[in-house]
């Protein structure tokens, strides 16, 4: 039986009704969504995905359990995707960053995604960084749920999106904060640290320490990728740096129960990221799928790497010219798997608006100008990303424009 999977509180039932904030179908000109996907749950409170219960069931709850066409293949055939070695580029060497940024820019033309190695990031810290997943994601529900994610929020735990969505809902438990690289006050040397301290207590001083040392390496090495990216565009090495500089970016910890029937569910649906780029490492156990070609293909894990994809708003800055492309992660019977995304995001002031370098007559601008707060707030409050986030936001801005 279905619903033997979640525990409950008093208020079980799944409605139709959508959340006061988010109900698509009280916004006038709001893009519809099929029906189960802009539903939404009720009350914040009536469902609870808990792996430790879950574990114990045979079956799984239907709201966990995607349509056919949806549905993960089995051996999905390895993508190749470039290896970058960012050994020379980072030491300064102009040959090594023309080859570095020739592979990016051939990569980002195809479907956006990239490996990089030789990074400069430090192994121990990467270490660290899932070992703490492993010790925060295996506490108790209730430990977990004092960082619980609050409705219309990105930051914070969430354990599944039960509290908002009723259908297609991932098998993940995710821990998401914000990092800011805009030094008012000198503020971001601190600020997953403080996170962590306010929201978990004191205890979790340590868990803060590695995640803001992870997000500031995240967010260098991002910089480092944006001059390869100005490069391969013809906009110049600063160009896109420049404009990340102060990025206020998020941090994102996947956790990827094990699940007792992986071919009927997903850990994260199919989607493209709408933030800008995206610095992905996996565990060993692997379940990172990209859709290319008409097939979905795997990336398989290694430790010494780090996957990068184009999101959405960089798309939109390179004028269309980089894709950002679909991918989804599958879920395994045998073990849990962990994923940790950096997504970088411009600034809140900044205009997303490609460079004048990327328009012209024969390339005319195909995305209005915006702001990611806007593009945040779309993807938060009115419509769950998935594949066609850009366009549908795109389409939206521009009808409230005219
Ligand atoms: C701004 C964001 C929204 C999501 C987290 C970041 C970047 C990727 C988005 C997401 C992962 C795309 C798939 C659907 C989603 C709901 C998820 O499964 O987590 C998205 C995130 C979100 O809206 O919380
Ligand atoms: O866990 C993964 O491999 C991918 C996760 C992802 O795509 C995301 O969080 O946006
Ligand atoms: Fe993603």
């Amino acid at each position: 039986m279905a619903i033997d999977c979640i525990t409950t509180t008093a208020t079980t039932t799944i409605t139709t009704t959508s959340h006061p904030n988010t109900n698509i179908r009280n916004i006038p000109s709001m893009p519809q969504q099929p029906k189960h996907e802009n539903k939404q749950v009720e009350n914040q409170k009536s469902l609870v995905f808990d792996a430790s219960v879950l574990r114990r069931q045979s079956n799984i709850p239907t709201q966990f359990i995607w349509p056919d066409d949806e549905k993960p293949c089995k051996n999905a055939p390895e993508l190749p995707v470039p290896l970058v070695d960012l050994c020379g580029f980072l030491s300064g060497d102009p040959a090594a960053a023309a080859e570095a940024s020739r592979l990016v820019g051939e990569a980002c033309r195809k479907h956006g995604f990239f490996l990089v190695v030789n990074h400069g990031v430090d192994r121990r810290l990467i270490a660290d960084a899932h070992r703490y997943m492993d010790d925060f994601f295996e506490l108790p529900l209730v430990e977990k749920q004092r960082a619980q994610r609050k409705a219309g929020e990105h930051c914070g735990y969430a354990s599944s999106f039960t509290g908002r969505f009723s259908s297609k809902l991932p098998w993940k438990e995710t821990l998401s904060f914000s990092y800011s690289a805009a030094n008012d006050n000198n503020s971001s040397e601190t600020i997953v640290l403080d996170y962590f301290r306010s929201v978990l207590g004191d205890d979790f001083e340590q868990f803060g320490r590695v995640y803001q040392d992870y997000s500031e390496a995240m967010s260098k090495l991002s910089l480092g990728i944006m001059e390869l990216l100005g490069m391969s565009l013809g906009v110049g090495r600063t160009h896109f740096k420049e404009f990340f500089e102060d990025n206020d970016s998020i941090m994102r910890l996947n956790y990827y129960p094990p699940c007792q029937k992986p071919n009927l569910t997903l850990g994260t649906g199919p989607h493209c990221d709408p933030t800008s780029l995206t610095i992905l490492h996996q565990d060993q156990v692997g379940g990172l799928q990209v859709f290319v070609d008409e097939e979905w293909r795997s990336i398989s894990p290694n430790f010494d790497t780090f996957v990068v994809n184009i999101g959405d708003t960089f798309m939109a800055l390179s004028n269309g010219k980089y894709k950002s492309c679909l991918h989804r992660a599958v879920v395994n019977s045998e073990m849990p798997r962990k994923s940790l995304a950096f997504f970088l995001c411009p600034g809140k002031e900044k205009v997303v608006s490609p460079p004048g370098e990327l328009v012209d007559s024969l390339w005319p601008r195909v995305y209005p100008d915006f702001t990611w707060p806007m593009l945040l707030e779309f993807t938060q409050k009115h419509y769950r990303a998935d594949m066609k986030t850009l366009q549908i936001f795109s389409n939206w801005l521009q009808q409230k424009n005219s």
